[in-house]
């Protein structure tokens, strides 16, 4: 029996429904890819799915990212039905909503960095004049501002990812969809590119990605657990984002000293971070110089 998924705030948008999606492959024995799985991804929310090999994580990811449509259930994607859109309206759906993020980068070798930010404003047909400025704005915000017209190749593992997050952010979509965006890279800079991720939710950009790494899939706020094409466990990871869960702020003090009033910068940002820094498990705010007179 699939799980369902526990109750999210009422006025928080969804970007991403899935209800009751069906993906069957007849390749010899018919395979559910997907059996009845029902999943929303609200607004601003880190989603991460983990799943053993053929459990379904990238026909999910096909099915949200419109590169597929369920053979039973619904999709939608920003309110519209992905399965009732003609193939050109689904590829303008995914162009404008959605951003990649791929374990192989997916960048083109001869363009400059600068150049390959820019490609997904020219398959929308976005006007010449100001792309470049934009893609200089993206690559500085993903620490890569001297790196604008380097290819691919002159760049390394980690700084190509950010070149492909620049990317993904080119069109301003409303999920971004990472399919293993570490698996490439080494531990250190894996754990770079997550902070950049979580930077970016901070900012409220809702996420989707599938890794095969507990400690990766740790930088979400719940891990989706695939098993046999069924959702077998959405894990919240207890991190408070959404405004809806605003608490008074003596209820969100620094774990260590919980009557102590919190630092300005905890009580904004969505209560995510304490300026900066992560916030771990429930509101848990460990950097001292934060509260003064707390010794750890
Ligand atoms: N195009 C296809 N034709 C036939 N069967 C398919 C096709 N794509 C996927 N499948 C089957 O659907 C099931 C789910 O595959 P999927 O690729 O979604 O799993 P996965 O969790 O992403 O696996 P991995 O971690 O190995 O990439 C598997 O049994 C797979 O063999």
């Amino acid at each position: 029996m699939a799980a369902t998924e526990t109750q999210r705030p009422e006025h928080t948008e969804a970007v991403v429904e899935l209800s009751s999606v069906r993906r069957t492959y007849y390749l010899g024995e018919p395979v559910d890819a997907l059996d009845g799985v029902s999943l929303s991804l609200p607004e601003g929310s880190f989603t991460a799915v983990m799943g053993p090999s053929g459990s379904g994580k990238s026909t999910l990811m096909n099915m949200i990212g419109c590169l597929d449509t369920p053979d039973e259930g619904t999709v939608t994607v920003n309110n519209q039905d992905v399965g009732s859109l003609s193939d050109g309206k689904r590829a303008r759906l995914r162009g404008a909503e959605l951003g990649f993020i791929f374990q192989q980068f997916n960048l083109l070798p001869r363009l400059r960095a600068a150049e390959n930010v820019t490609l997904p404003m020219v398959f929308q047909n976005v006007v010449d004049e100001g792309r470049r400025e934009r893609a200089e704005d993206l690559l500085s915000r993903v620490g890569l501002g001297d790196r604008l017209d380097h290819t691919p190749p002159e760049l390394s593992g980690g700084q190509r990812q950010r070149v492909a997050i620049a990317r993904a952010l080119v069109n301003e979509p409303s999920l971004l969809l990472a399919d293993e965006p570490t698996g490439n890279l080494d531990t250190e800079t894996g754990s770079t590119i997550m902070g950049l991720f979580e930077e970016l939710n901070q900012e409220g950009r809702t996420i989707l990605m599938v890794t095969h790494e507990r400690h990766i899939a740790e930088h979400a706020d719940r891990i989706v657990h695939l098993v046999d094409g069924q959702i077998e466990e959405i894990e919240e990871l207890g991190v408070i984002r959404h405004e809806t869960h605003r608490e008074p702020a003596h209820l969100l003090a620094c774990h260590h000293r919980p009557q102590a009033p919190l630092h300005a910068d905890c009580r904004r940002s969505h209560h995510r971070y304490c300026g900066g820094h992560r916030l771990h498990g429930v509101g848990r705010c460990l950097r001292a110089e934060h509260h003064p007179g707390f010794r750890g």
